[in-house]
């Protein structure tokens, strides 16, 4: 059982009696699968969805959802960037799951990729990437503008709410005159924070993926992405990972049974290029798979992708392998007013052939100056931090 302290029971859960009495001989002889996951309703849907697709390949198993509250939604004070200092990297979104699973508390945690660090605790592995989402960001304006305001028309010094340091940067290179205000909470927060009577915010920039898994895509007004003039997304943006204990060998192959080869394939490559710039989730570097069907220019994108301009889900082709995997990058300074992009394609015919295109793209970006832009905002982070310990010390 999970511990009493980290069990967040505030929130219904989907979690099925240990034994209804439709439950099958089978199923009574196994112990349920418990899945981890954070409580925020878009996590619970997410791991809903998981369940689900467990019990259609697995339907001799039983399934329990543990919805935890992670330490980044426990403080909603503390600037993200701050709280992601250090050894702390990314941990805040996991760090409390990832020790109830190491200790079998959990036998699988769902996490937006996106969330989850490039490098997991030793005794954990990343088991298997799902089909993705949309993966692009997305612009929802104010309810007191029209709703076919786009970027190009907001008037020049209009606030934009966001805490994400990649969707500034790129933002601000694009929109010099644009205004930033953090913005911090689940999806349901921030979009009552726009929506506020009194509320700062021309619009605000989320996921895609998240409004359509809450089922709130009509709030989005405009999709951003290479198409409306080089916004591109977080790495692993819109798809979901497993993160089981290494040595589980029964919960590996049920999970690599839903596992989706596209999506693990381009998030893959995108993760090695993280991996490569030693970027946390705080790095502005935006990048976009998409697969196209024959070798061409890297210019000229065929429209054959991963998802099509409404955000659907493109057919799988029938042979990936005769698919060029295409990777846009781009690293933005934080003012926005240096940036480096890069883009390449190739066929890859594994996740680890993936990879290594992106751990390739990375070497380029560094040697056309990315390396000097994440220098100085590592330098600058460490001095915020050093800042910020400083202020504590006065306080106490
Ligand atoms: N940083 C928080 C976070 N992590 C994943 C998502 C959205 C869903 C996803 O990318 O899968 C969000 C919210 C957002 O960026 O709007």
């Amino acid at each position: 059982m999970a511990s009493a302290t980290s069990l967040d029971t505030s929130l219904p859960t989907t979690s099925e009696p240990p034994a209804s009495p439709t439950t099958t001989s089978a199923q009574t002889q196994f112990p349920p699968i418990n899945i981890g996951t954070r409580s925020s309703t878009l996590a619970q849907i997410q791991a809903r969805w998981v369940e689900d697709l467990l019990k259609r390949a697995h339907p001799h198993r039983t399934y329990r959802i543990c919805p935890v509250l992670a330490q980044g939604d426990k403080d909603k004070v503390t600037p993200l960037q701050q709280l992601s200092q250090g050894e702390n990297a990314k941990s805040l979104w996991t760090g409390e799951l990832e020790a109830m699973l190491e200790q079998g508390e959990v036998d699988l945690i769902v996490h937006c990729l996106k969330d989850m660090p490039t490098q997991l605790p030793p005794s954990l592995t990343l088991a298997a990437i799902l089909e993705r989402e949309d993966p692009r960001d997305a612009l929802i304006v104010s309810p007191k503008l029209p709703k076919t305001t786009t970027l190009h028309s907001f008037p020049a010094g209009s606030t934009i709410g966001t805490s994400s340091v990649r969707r500034a940067a790129q933002l601000r290179r694009l929109y010099p005159s644009f205004k930033f205000a953090d913005l911090r909470g689940n999806v349901g927060t921030r979009l009552a924070k726009l929506d506020a009577e009194d509320s700062p915010f021309a619009a605000i920039i989320l996921a895609a993926a998240g409004l359509k898994r809450l089922g709130m895509e009509d709030r989005i007004t405009q999709y951003l992405s290479s198409d409306s003039g080089g916004m591109l997304h977080a790495v692993g943006q819109g798809a979901l990972g497993i993160e089981i204990r290494k040595n589980d060998e029964k919960i590996k192959e049920m999970v690599e049974a839903i596992s989706c080869e596209r999506t693990t394939r381009a998030c893959s490559a995108e993760r090695a290029l993280l991996r490569a710039l030693e970027g946390g989730c705080s790095v502005p570097i935006g990048v976009e798979t998409t697969w196209r069907k024959k070798k061409g220019l890297a210019t000229g994108i065929e429209p054959s992708l991963d998802y099509d301009k409404h955000g659907k889900a493109v057919e799988e082709p029938v042979d990936l392998n005769e698919q060029e995997l295409v990777l846009k990058t781009l690293v933005v300074s934080v003012d926005g007013k240096e940036s480096v992009g890069y883009e390449a394609a190739r066929k890859v015919r594994s996740a680890e052939e993936a990879a290594q295109l992106g751990r390739d793209v990375a070497t380029v970006l560094l040697q056309r100056g990315a390396d000097k832009i994440l220098e100085k905002i590592s330098t600058e982070k460490q001095w915020a931090a050093k800042k910020q310990l400083e202020e504590l010390k006065v306080q106490s």
